[in-house]
């Protein structure tokens, strides 16, 4: 009650059909709260579980990610978190945008230099690699899922990953392949003629993962299976 108390002062920033995202302060620190609310077309007491199950993995999940020894994979601070009103408390990434706004508004305006972006892909990559080996799953990788914050002192960008709610851990290739797989297709349909880009991305990732011969192996099985289906109609 008291997590839900503190929610009717907080600013709404998004309503999507599984969580309330708010903006807000907590212990005099900027906070965004995830609101897992009861869904009424779902049976209560398999609705409880599968709330209950998603924010447990977010939250495994991302201190999961911080703790990841020297090979630092970036996520918010997680702050506090209610198990009765399944919200979860999270560091604010203050003054960031997303990885999707800043390739699309690159692309748009040309301003940016192909080799900036480039950078990033290879960056993404990179920290994607770190994260599979760390058997953490992310389950809804996008580029809205990926925000970048830069410093306005020395112009340094940390990349951070959010929305932790579909992942889970497990060290099977496949379950990699399909992760990168998700990717690729939020990418290429959210980024037009960025095939290059993407490539980039891949063998930034392969570069930096030992394991990535057998993930990058059943992406590709992935993606004929795909293809096959596409095909089948
Ligand atoms: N830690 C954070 N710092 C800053 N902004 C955040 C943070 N977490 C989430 N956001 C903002 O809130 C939006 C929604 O958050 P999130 O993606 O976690 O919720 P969601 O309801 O699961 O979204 P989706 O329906 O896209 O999966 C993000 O796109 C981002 O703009």
């Amino acid at each position: 009650m008291a997590a839900l108390e503190f929610l009717s002062k907080a600013m709404v920033i998004k309503q999507g059909a599984e969580a309330r995202v708010y903006r807000s302060t907590f212990l005099g620190k900027p906070t965004i709260v995830k609101e897992r609310f009861p869904k009424r077309y779902r049976h209560p007491v398999l609705d409880e579980k599968l709330t209950h199950r998603r924010t447990v993995q977010e939250v495994r999940s991302i201190l999961r990610c911080r703790k990841a020894g020297k090979s630092r994979i970036s996520a918010p601070v997680v702050y506090f978190v209610d198990y009765t009103s399944h919200c979860i408390f999270l560091e604010e990434i203050v003054g960031s945008s997303t990885v999707r706004d800043y390739i699309a508004s690159n692309q748009q305006s040309g301003s940016c230099r192909q080799q900036d972006l480039e950078q990033l892909a290879e960056r993404v990559g990179r920290i994607l690699a770190k994260m599979h080996d760390e058997d953490v799953i992310h389950g809804d990788l996008t580029t809205s899922n990926m925000l970048l914050r830069c410093s306005p002192e020395n112009g340094e960008c940390d990349l951070v990953l959010i929305d932790f709610g579909l992942s889970y851990i497990s060290a099977f290739p496949e379950d990699k392949g399909v992760d990168l797989y998700v990717l690729e297709k939020a990418f290429l349909s959210t980024h037009p003629n960025t095939e290059a880009l993407f490539e980039k991305l891949l063998k930034s990732y392969t570069a930096s993962s030992k394991k990535s011969p057998a993930v990058i192996k059943k992406l590709d099985e992935v993606r004929l299976r795909g293809r096959k289906r596409s095909m089948v109609g």
